[in-house]
């Protein structure tokens, strides 16, 4: 339909409100210039089609895909969460200016010269509207391509009479060895599973919550591919995550089990040598070749990336434009293995793909082809109950692992009964388990929370204070390459100290959220005497990078600390540094633990980075503390979901504390989901691409 009268004087309307949200703070600035630039390039454009355009920006900005206008319609306070002010002007503004009809308002979208209509019966993908329609979904082109991208790669590499399978009785007979306590039982050994999956197709997904294995698994993974390989010298191997701290983690990780595996294996495979073609472990900004000041890769179709084989951690991380970057770059050819949490949050940018690609992993669902290919290389059945006469390709890639051989204890059972949204479990746990391991800080006062901040809790290890102590003991420097080694084993130790403990806050703002406590925590250390802050920049602030920044080889979600570098002298230097109107920064540099070495910057380069004794949860995903205290607001907010819940508590390997602002805010955040709205699982279980 073309734009009625009604919907052009709602236009004005539209516009007018749109911007009263954006000046409220309940849309951005953004999605409302968008709206308007709609109306300039549209003469007459009717309000639904305004409103639509501000809410798919909007959405995007919250991280989904595209904005579903039939559930819109439907509910609207379930699909937007806004505060009830901001949901009742919303309201007002649909019955006063919009069609309340689906089909009317899809007519009013869909008719824009400015939007396309995706159409199954056709592969053309329009020319160059800002907006495309499929279905009752509306998205911003970028995300629609990045999506549509993301399902044919997806697609492609599943496909299993593409593959190139090696001899199932070898792959056996190498499971064997590297699974020998699974090998004559009968139940059946996921991890083992997940490696023969792997080898059916050029993807393979491999889930499973923290500890269960999917390093250990992905090692096995490693040897069995050099193993059943014709020629494993020439296999090119690359590790990826998409942060440094993940990427170091992985490749420690997984030379440590190559490590074992060479003792396990003896001679029987040249482990150690094979291992050495593998090189670092790459984030995936820096394996694609980030450009400053655009968001292409120098890998991609046209120049992919040369590898045979690509693991990539902390999937989960992954965002959907990224995700449609790698596959991408990546040759037809090569073997892609992901790895992650399904239930994790999701990437702060728009997309939930691992979510997508792993859902009901839980459930198996294999098909008969499947469990007599895994029976044959696992020498293993699959259970009756994950076996189904009909599922999605991809799912027949797809393994959950399901023990957890690192959280057996108190942490683990907490993020299970989390994860399962059992609030009564999961706060008994809290309140009547090992209290050296689960506290709960109750009712707590920002003064209570400070205290923690500071010194830690009785019987756990933590506390601020026990990196700073590490800071004061610099060691002394004269001046030669001996000096050099102690400053920088120095440098690493002091990272590695403040990496045992953290503050992850659920939100920005407020009293407990990251922005704030930062200030508190940053005061209270100095009045504890354990910083000497004078200006922005002091030695021993922790610092978080928020900005890639190719140039000076820091990217978000990066950690370093502030100290002077070497052969400044210490002490004296100090105090003449002061006097001579240095201290804020001009001499010092951030350290960053980059694998193995240090990376360090002039403190005068670094624009985008924040203090980091809070963060957000959402930051801290990749890393973990030993001890993890885990603040949720004093009031409540959308933001607090069981994943941001679950990933916090995942963050703990030895202890973890809740800090609850608000009483209830811990089982109502168990409640709360996070759905990102995505059309990928529709185009990956799509009638046409249903296995039987
Ligand atoms: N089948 C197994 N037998 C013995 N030990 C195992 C097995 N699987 C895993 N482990 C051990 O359990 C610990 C956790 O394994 P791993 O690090 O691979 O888990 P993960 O899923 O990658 O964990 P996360 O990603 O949460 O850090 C490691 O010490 C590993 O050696």
């Amino acid at each position: 339909m073309t734009a009625g009268p009604g919907f052009q004087n709602g236009a004005a309307a539209t516009l007018a409100s749109l911007k009263q949200w954006s000046e409220q703070g309940w849309i951005r600035r953004l999605d409302a210039a968008f709206a308007r630039f709609v109306d300039e390039q549209q003469i007459g454009a009717p309000a639904p089609l305004l409103l639509a355009a501000a809410l798919v920006a909007h959405m995007e900005g919250r991280g989904h895909s595209c904005v579903d206008l039939d559930l819109l319609l439907q509910d609207s306070d379930a699909v937007l969460g806004w505060k009830s002010e901001a949901a009742d002007a919303l309201r007002q503004l649909m019955a006063s200016a919009m069609p309340l009809e689906l089909g009317v308002w899809l007519d009013a979208v869909g008719s824009s010269s400015l939007v396309w209509v995706e159409r199954v019966d056709t592969a053309s993908q329009g020319g160059s509207e800002p907006l495309v329609l499929s279905g009752a979904k509306l998205y911003l082109r970028r995300m629609w391509a990045c999506e549509q991208r993301v399902a044919a790669q997806v697609l492609l590499r599943v496909d299993v009479a593409a593959a190139c399978r090696p001899e199932p009785l070898e792959v056996r007979r190498w499971l064997d060895m590297l699974f020998p306590a699974s090998s004559a039982e009968s139940s059946l050994d996921w991890q083992r599973l997940a490696c023969g999956i792997a080898l059916n197709g050029r993807l393979g997904l491999i889930t499973g919550g923290p500890g269960t294995g999917k390093t250990y698994t992905v090692a096995r993974l490693l040897a069995l591919l050099f193993a059943v390989d014709e020629d494993p010298l020439r296999l090119r191997v690359g590790l990826a995550a998409p942060t440094g701290k993940a990427a170091a983690r992985l490749k420690q990780s997984i030379d440590s089990a190559l490590g074992d595996l060479q003792t396990q294996l003896g001679a029987k495979l040249e482990l150690q040598q094979l291992a050495a073609q593998i090189g670092p472990a790459r984030t995936l900004h820096s394996l694609l070749g980030a450009r400053p000041d655009t968001r292409k890769f120098k890998a991609d179709a046209a120049h992919p990336l040369a590898l045979d084989v690509l693991i990539v951690d902390e999937a989960s991380m992954i965002h959907l434009e990224m995700m449609a970057a790698l596959l991408d770059a990546l040759p037809a050819s090569t073997r892609l293995i992901l790895l992650g949490d399904k239930d994790q949050l999701a990437s702060v940018e728009a997309g939930a793909v691992l979510g997508d690609l792993c859902t009901d992993a839980e459930l198996g669902r294999y098909l008969p082809a499947t469990a007599a290919y895994a029976e044959a290389v696992c020498g293993q059945a699959i259970a009756d109950e994950f076996l189904a006469v009909e599922a999605s390709r991809l799912a027949q890639q797809t393994v959950m692992l399901r023990k957890s051989h690192r959280f057996g204890g108190p942490i683990g059972q907490l993020a299970l009964a989390v994860n399962c949204g059992d609030a009564r479990a999961a706060t008994e746990l809290l309140r009547q388990g090992e209290r050296q391991i689960l506290h709960e800080l109750q009712a707590p006062t920002l003064a209570a929370l400070l205290q923690l901040a500071v010194n830690g809790r009785a019987g756990a290890l933590g506390g601020y204070r026990a990196y700073l102590e590490l800071v004061k003991q610099r060691p002394r420097e004269t001046g030669g390459e001996c000096d050099r080694a102690s400053f920088e084993a120095w440098v690493g130790a002091v990272l590695c100290a403040f990496e045992r403990f953290r503050l992850l806050c659920a939100v920005r703002e407020g009293l407990f959220g990251a922005a704030s406590l930062n200030l508190a925590v940053e005061q209270a250390l100095v009045e504890q005497r354990l910083l000497l802050k004078r200006g922005e920049w002091y030695e021993g602030r922790p610092v978080m990078v928020t900005r890639n920044d190719v140039s000076l080889g820091v990217f978000n979600g990066d950690i370093g600390i502030v100290l002077r570098p070497f052969s400044q002298a210490s002490q004296a230097s100090q105090a003449s540094q002061a006097a001579a109107g240095e201290g804020n920064g001009v001499r010092l540099r951030a350290y960053f633990s980059d694998g193995g070495s240090l990376r360090s910057v002039a403190v005068s380069r670094l624009a985008d980075v924040e203090t980091a004794f809070a963060m957000t949860v959402h930051k801290s995903q990749g890393s973990e503390f030993e001890h993890t205290v885990l603040v949720l607001p004093t009031e409540p907010s959308r933001v607090l979901t069981r994943e941001l819940v679950y990933t916090g508590i995942t963050r703990a390997r030895k202890a973890f504390t809740l800090v609850s602002g608000w009483p209830a805010g811990f089982s109502k955040a168990l409640a709360q989901r996070t759905r990102r709205a995505s059309g990928l699982l529709e185009r990956l279980t799509d009638e046409t691409n249903k296995a039987t």
